[in-house]
């Protein structure tokens, strides 16, 4: 299932045309996965529109479906999901494939932990190389049995146990996918369990259990300390779900639009959720000028339309406490970071090392061999920004395969403000999460001429 067993399929991203007219982003990564978990946990028919149909996405719709679930697409986005109820997922005959998706891998372990069914867990390189004990560590207190390797990585067996035990459990790192994965355990384990998470991720399986008529209730301390209790033997209703577009994907476009002169671009439909957003504010502060337009509400969650014009961004110092909200946008970040006038300064990064790549290491090395002066620290960057100049490197730049598609869309993106070009090795990966990312960047400038297929 993995694009990584197919032949590299190399792009050139070269500067053309400003960014102009308006596009939509295909739905969130997060809250279609969500989507597709809580309508298999549901008794009856779910329906979910805007489903992101990305290679993540359909590695979790294929291990709900291996252990029992119903799940049909009708049209584009368009899925309906038959449920089997909490407590009543299959064994499933055969390992469940993750690809390269931590958040299927993680989210699914949580809900099988309190099931009395053994899986096992596989994944492609990348996602083979992430740690694991963060769920295996919780979830093994909550009685369930984890057999993986020494390393903590998949290949791993989770062995469910039911009932299981509930926990009050601090997360030590900040991460939505450890406490997701414990909340979905949760919901089969008789009694409260109880999350504290002291510095808050995206909140997305709160809002969407609630929604769903669980048992969740979340209390905020004065140091804006969460605690969130899961009621557990939950019963899930089936929802009509819409899913807003992915502002990690709306990202790339933000920050193209921003940087390639006499951009002028509206992104519609994109998730603003605070606890998503903080791309919008770091790239405000450095100057960015983007403006939210009709903002209103969509599956519950709070969208605009992103109207973005290209401009001349100052470095910043990033603030530690933005840092969740917009974890996975740091690469394309990084590239405005560069195009920027001063110095961009980041830290408290250190997960990005445990993403589908060393996302620092990658970011650092492509920057540097597109002649970006930079110092790469534990825990982030500090990069001098070039003031608009394009970049032009004194040899030709090709970002190698790394099995990270945020990689290989940050250098794309980088393309379009590099003298000569940037060649992508391998474009397959961008087919994780935003499958559509060559056809719209087309569309968004123009035609064919801005970028091109390059013959390997
Ligand atoms: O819960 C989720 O849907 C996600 C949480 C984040 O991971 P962590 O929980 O590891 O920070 C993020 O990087 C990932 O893309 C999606
Ligand atoms: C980190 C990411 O995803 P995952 O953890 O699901 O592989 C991402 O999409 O940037």
């Amino acid at each position: 299932m993995s694009h990584s067993s197919e032949a590299p399929s190399p792009w050139h991203f070269a500067p053309g045309k400003p960014l102009t007219g308006s596009l939509t982003v295909p739905g969130d990564k997060s809250i279609s996965h969500r989507s597709l978990i809580l309508s298999a946990l549901a008794v009856g028919e779910s329906r979910i529109s805007g489903l992101l149909e990305g290679e993540d996405v359909l590695a979790t719709a294929g291990a709900l479906r291996a252990m029992g679930a119903t799940i049909d697409r009708s049209a584009d986005g368009e899925w309906q999901v038959q449920g089997v109820g909490v407590g009543s997922l299959l064994q499933p005959e055969a390992a469940l494939d993750m690809g390269n998706s931590g958040t299927s891998a993680r989210l699914l372990m949580g809900l099988v932990a309190s099931h009395p069914i053994t899986v096992n867990f596989i994944g492609d390189a990348s996602l083979s190389r992430r740690p694991m004990a963060r769920v295996t560590e919780p979830l093994g207190r909550m009685g369930a049995e984890f057999t993986t390797s020494p390393s903590d990585t998949l290949p791993l067996m989770v062995q469910g146990i039911c009932p299981a035990i509930p926990i009050c459990y601090r997360l030590p790192v900040a991460s939505a996918q450890v406490k997701s994965a414990i909340m979905l355990a949760a919901l089969n384990t008789p009694g409260v369990t109880e999350i504290i998470e002291p510095v808050p991720t995206r909140d997305h399986s709160e809002t969407m259990l609630k929604g769903a008529g669980a048992n969740v209730r979340v209390e905020t301390d004065d140091d804006g300390t969460r605690h969130i209790f899961v009621t557990g033997e939950a019963n899930l209703q089936p929802q009509t779900i819409t899913v807003p577009g992915d502002p990690s994907s709306a990202a790339f476009f933000i920050v193209a639009a921003l940087i390639v002169p006499g951009s002028d671009l509206t992104i519609r439909n994109v998730g603003i959720n605070p606890t998503r957003a903080g791309l919008i504010t770091a790239l405000r502060d450095m100057g960015g000028d983007i403006t939210e337009l009709d903002r209103r509400s969509v599956g519950g969650e709070p969208v605009a339309d992103l109207h973005v014009r290209a401009s001349a961004l100052t470095g910043i110092d990033v603030d530690p406490a933005l840092v969740p909200s917009m974890i996975d946008e740091f690469p394309i970040f990084f590239i405005a970071s560069a195009m920027a006038k001063g110095t961009t300064r980041t830290s408290g990064l250190e997960e990005l090392r445990v993403k589908e790549s060393d996302r620092l290491a990658e970011m650092a090395r492509g920057l540097k061999a597109l002649g970006v002066a930079l110092e790469e620290q534990p825990d982030g960057l500090v990069i001098q920004g070039r003031d608009g100049e394009p970049f032009a490197p004194d040899d030709a730049v090709t970002i190698e395969q790394v099995l990270d598609h945020r990689i290989a869309m940050s250098f794309a993106i980088a393309g379009l403000v590099a003298k000569t070009g940037i060649t992508i090795a391998d474009i397959s990966p961008v087919a994780t999460s935003f499958p559509d990312f060559t056809k719209l960047l087309q569309r968004a400038t123009g035609g064919q001429e801005a970028i091109s297929g390059v013959r390997a």
